[in-house]
C-alpha cells in the first residue's frame, strides 16, 4: 500500500521513522540484496547514515588521529607554515575565499600518495613518512569502504553497471580529499559564545560538493544534520543532533551523486555547534572524480515522469562554481537543467 502525504508525495509504509537518522550494517546481516535496498532507502529518504561494521581496521583511524593531534598541538607559527589553504593546506577559522568563519582549525590534504608526500615535509618536519603512512593507510580504507557503498547503491538503484559510481572515485587520477578538522574546547555555551562575538557555529550549514563523504570524529558531539520535513510532520525542517560514535562512520550523499542520480539520492545540508568543553577531532574523506569527468543524469534514473532535473557538466566547472560562492549556497541550483541562474555569476 503506499500512502500519500500531506506534501503530496507518496509515503511506501516501509518509509524511516520520523527523524531518525539510520543505522546501516555492513556486514550485511540479512543479505546484500536487503543491504543495498536499505542504503538505498537511507541516500534517498536521508541523504546520511551512520555505519557499522564498516571493515575500517581501528588501527588505521588512531594511527590518523594520533598523527593529526600531534600536529593541532604545535605551536601556531608552525602549523601556519602548512598553510594558507590554497585551497589545500592547514587553515584556521577562514573556510574558503568567500568570508566564511568558524570555531576551527584544520588540515585539507589531496587523497594522492604523492600530494600527501610533498606536504608531509611542512607537516611532520621530524618524520614527514610517518605523517604520510598515516593518512595513505586511512584514505585506503576509507576509499574501500567508499566503494562498497557506490558499488550496492547502484545495485540497488537496478544501474545497467553497477559500478559506475565506484570506477569515477577509482580513477588514478580522482580528486578526493581529505580533511581533518579539530574544533578547540571551549567551555562556553551558546550564551557565553555570542558575549565573545562567535555565534556558537563550529562549521557553518553547508552540502558537500563531491559524490561521497566519509566522516568519522571523536567521541565529542556537534555534528547536526538538516533533516527534511516530509510532509508527515508538517513542521518544517529540522536540525537533528548526531549523537558521536568514534568506532561509526557517518556518510552523506553529497551534490554529484544527487546530480547523477537525478535528485533521487540526496545531498543533505549538516553544520557543526562549537559550544563544547572537549576538543572534537573529525576526519573526512571526500570522494570525487577526476576533474575532467563528465557529470550527467545516469539514463536509469531520467524518466517521463522524473525528468532531467541538471544540465551535464565537469567536477572541474562544478569547483569553479563551488569556490566562487559562500559555503552555504546550495550550488546545484546553478545547474538547473532549465534553470535562469548562470553557474558562472558570481554573485552569491
Ligand atoms: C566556502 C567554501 C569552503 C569550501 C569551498 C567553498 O567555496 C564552498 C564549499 C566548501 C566545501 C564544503 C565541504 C568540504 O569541507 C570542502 C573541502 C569542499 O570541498 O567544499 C569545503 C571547501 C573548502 O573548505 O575549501
Ligand atoms: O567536522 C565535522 O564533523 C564536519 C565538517 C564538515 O561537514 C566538512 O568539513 O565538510
Ligand atoms: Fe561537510
Amino acid at each position: 500500500m503506499v500512502v500519500p502525504s500531506a506534501a503530496g508525495r507518496d509515503m511506501s509504509p516501509e518509509s524511516l521513522p520520523l527523524g531518525t537518522i539510520p543505522t546501516v550494517d555492513m556486514s550485511a546481516p540479512s543479505g546484500r540484496g536487503e543491504l543495498a535496498r536499505r542504503l538505498v532507502r537511507a541516500c534517498a529518504e536521508r541523504g546520511f547514515f551512520k555505519v557499522v561494521n564498516h571493515g575500517v581496521p581501528a588501527r588505521a583511524a588512531a594511527r590518523l588521529d594520533a598523527a593529526a593531534s600531534a600536529f593541532f598541538a604545535r605551536p601556531a607559527p608552525e602549523k601556519q607554515a602548512a598553510g594558507p589553504p590554497d585551497p589545500l593546506g592547514y587553515g584556521s577559522r577562514n573556510i574558503g575565499a568567500n568570508g566564511d568563519v568558524g570555531e576551527l582549525e584544520y588540515l585539507i590534504l589531496h587523497a594522492d600518495p604523492a600530494a600527501v608526500a610533498s606536504k608531509a615535509t611542512v607537516i611532520d618536519a621530524e618524520d614527514p613518512a610517518r605523517f604520510s603512512a598515516a593518512v595513505n593507510e586511512y584514505v585506503d580504507a576509507v576509499r574501500r569502504l567508499a566503494c562498497r557503498v557506490l558499488d550496492l547503491l547502484g545495485e540497488g538503484l537496478g544501474l545497467r553497471d553497477p559500478a559506475s559510481f565506484s570506477w569515477l572515485i577509482s580513477a588514478v587520477d580522482s580528486d578526493s580529499l581529505l580533511r581533518i578538522n579539530h574544533y578547540p574546547a571551549s567551555a562556553a555555551t551558546a550564551e557565553d559564545a555570542s558575549k565573545s562575538g562567535g555565534n556558537g557555529i563550529g562549521f557553518g550549514e553547508h552540502t558537500d560538493p563531491q559524490i561521497l563523504s566519509v566522516l568519522r570524529a571523536n567521541d565529542v558531539d556537534g555534528l547536526q544534520v538538516l533533516l527534511p520535513d516530509d510532509g508527515r510532520r508538517g513542521a518544517g525542517d529540522e536540525w537533528v543532533p548526531v549523537p558521536a560514535d568514534p568506532a561509526a562512520f557517518f556518510i552523506n550523499v553529497g551534490d554529484l551523486l544527487q546530480a547523477l542520480t537525478n535528485g533521487r539520492l540526496v545531498s543533505i545540508r549538516h553544520r557543526v555547534m562549537a559550544s563544547t568543553s572537549r576538543p572534537r577531532l573529525s576526519a573526512i574523506y571526500f570522494a570525487a572524480p577526476p576533474l575532467h569527468a563528465r557529470i550527467a543524469a545516469l539514463p536509469e534514473t531520467v524518466t517521463a515522469g522524473s525528468p532531467r532535473r541538471y544540465r551535464p557538466f565537469t567536477w572541474a566547472e562544478y569547483k569553479k562554481a563551488m569556490y566562487a560562492h559562500r559555503l552555504s549556497h546550495n550550488r546545484l541550483d546553478l545547474f538547473h537543467a532549465s534553470g535562469e541562474d548562470d553557474a558562472d555569476d558570481t554573485n552569491s
